[in-house]
């Protein structure tokens, strides 16, 4: 059985970035990029849950979304595209929905404000929904669930992006890259979590090919003339990637573009406009949760259904879940440190205003 998607195919032509470099630890990285996020004008909080999101992302080997992502932050911060210091606005919509407006600022800082009130209203009703709009999300989804699956929920996160996905059989980009996420509790050990693009490729996967010079996996994009490609610029420059598996991944793409951005009052992937921000990378759109309270399935036994089944899953012969890359990563570099090449690490200094 593959352990390949185009994804992790490309993430492997950069294991030695990934892999090799000084050792940081991980609260020395959340203190450093704290620094970079307030030095470019964002609130005390919303460094504080940038940076502790970005740095989990670089520890957990989620490349396309960890310090690389930092440059970008700042471009649009820099351009006034997006508000460092947006206070976000939560309102109740029913006894089981929650409203966000996060008044142009970051999804996390917004999602964080609301999600005290959200869970209780999971407790409270068995399920709820939060919608999170005018938000901008340049990270990775699975910390957002995961730690609902530690409190016991099942979560489902969804986000748009913008627009640089061709609908099945198309030829302009309308979709974002679109991903969705899926925490469950699992007895016994870890949660499971899947984190994934609608996209054969997440685009920051297609732009580190781009830096490094490999070709992304034939069937992933096209150029500005609608070509098949295997060229991350052309792709870039132009032309769009595709949905992973056909129509049905383009169904995927579709069903988020309605939960994150028709649903929640956020901007379509193919409204994003930040031609009058030059620098500005951070799509501003919307995400929509949904989080469960299993227990309320009344099995009593939702979390021991849940690791047979993943045992199952392995007997069968599949030799690893979603996530245990990720958990063994993370075990790895909270011992060692985070691997950081001297080039990332003086690029991350300069922003931060070292000399
Ligand atoms: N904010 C945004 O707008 C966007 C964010 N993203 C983010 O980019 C990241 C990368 O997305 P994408 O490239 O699609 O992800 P990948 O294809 O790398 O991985 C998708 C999922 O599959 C799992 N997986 C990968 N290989 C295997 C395997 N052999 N067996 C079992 N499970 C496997 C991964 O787990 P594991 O991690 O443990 O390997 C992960 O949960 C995501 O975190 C996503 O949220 C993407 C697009 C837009
Ligand atoms: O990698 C991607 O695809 C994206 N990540 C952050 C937001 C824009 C799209």
């Amino acid at each position: 059985m593959s352990d390949e998607t185009p994804s992790r195919r490309a993430a492997a032509a950069f294991a030695q970035t990934a892999e090799t470099g000084t050792p940081v630890a991980f609260a020395d990285l959340v203190a450093l990029l704290e620094r970079i996020f307030l030095r470019h004008g964002t609130s005390e909080r919303v460094a504080a849950i940038l940076a502790e999101n970005c740095a989990s992302c670089e520890r957990d080997g989620s490349t396309s979304h960890g310090v690389f992502r930092i440059p970008g932050y700042v471009g649009s911060l820099k351009s006034g595209w997006v508000d460092g210091r947006a206070e976000p606005t939560v309102e109740e919509a029913g006894p089981a929905f929650l409203r966000v407006d996060a008044a142009n600022g970051f999804t996390q800082p917004a999602f964080l404000a609301a999600r005290d009130r959200f869970l209780e209203m999971v407790r409270d009703n068995g399920v709820a929904v939060m919608a999170i709009r005018n938000s901008h999300h340049f990270s990775a989804l699975w910390p957002d669930v995961e730690p609902f699956a530690r409190e016991g929920l099942v979560a489902l996160s969804f986000v748009n992006s913008f627009a640089c996905v061709v609908p099945s059989g198309g030829k302009a980009a309308v979709y974002g890259t679109n991903p969705m996420a899926f925490a469950t509790p699992v007895a016994g050990g870890d949660p499971m979590v899947f984190d994934q693009a609608a996209s054969s490729m997440a685009n920051g996967d297609v732009r580190i090919a781009a830096r490094e010079g490999h070709a992304i996996p034939a069937g992933s994009g096209v150029d500005r003339d609608g070509k098949p490609t295997t060229d991350p610029k052309a792709v870039l420059d132009g032309g769009a990637l595709l949905p992973f598996g056909g129509h049905k991944g383009g169904s995927i793409a579709f069903m988020i573009e309605v939960l994150a951005a028709a649903l929640t009052g956020g901007k379509y992937s193919r409204e994003v406009d930040w031609s009058a921000h030059p620098g500005a990378e951070t799509p501003c759109t919307g995400q929509l949760f949904i989080v469960i309270d299993p227990e309320r399935g009344g099995t009593g036994a939702f979390a021991d259904r849940v690791a047979g089944l993943i045992g199952d899953v392995k007997e069968a012969g599949q030799d690893r879940m979603p996530g245990e890359r990720r958990y063994a990563r993370r075990a790895r570099t909270l011992r060692d440190g985070i691997p950081l090449t001297p080039a990332r690490l003086a690029e991350l200094r300069a922003l931060a205003g070292d000399a």
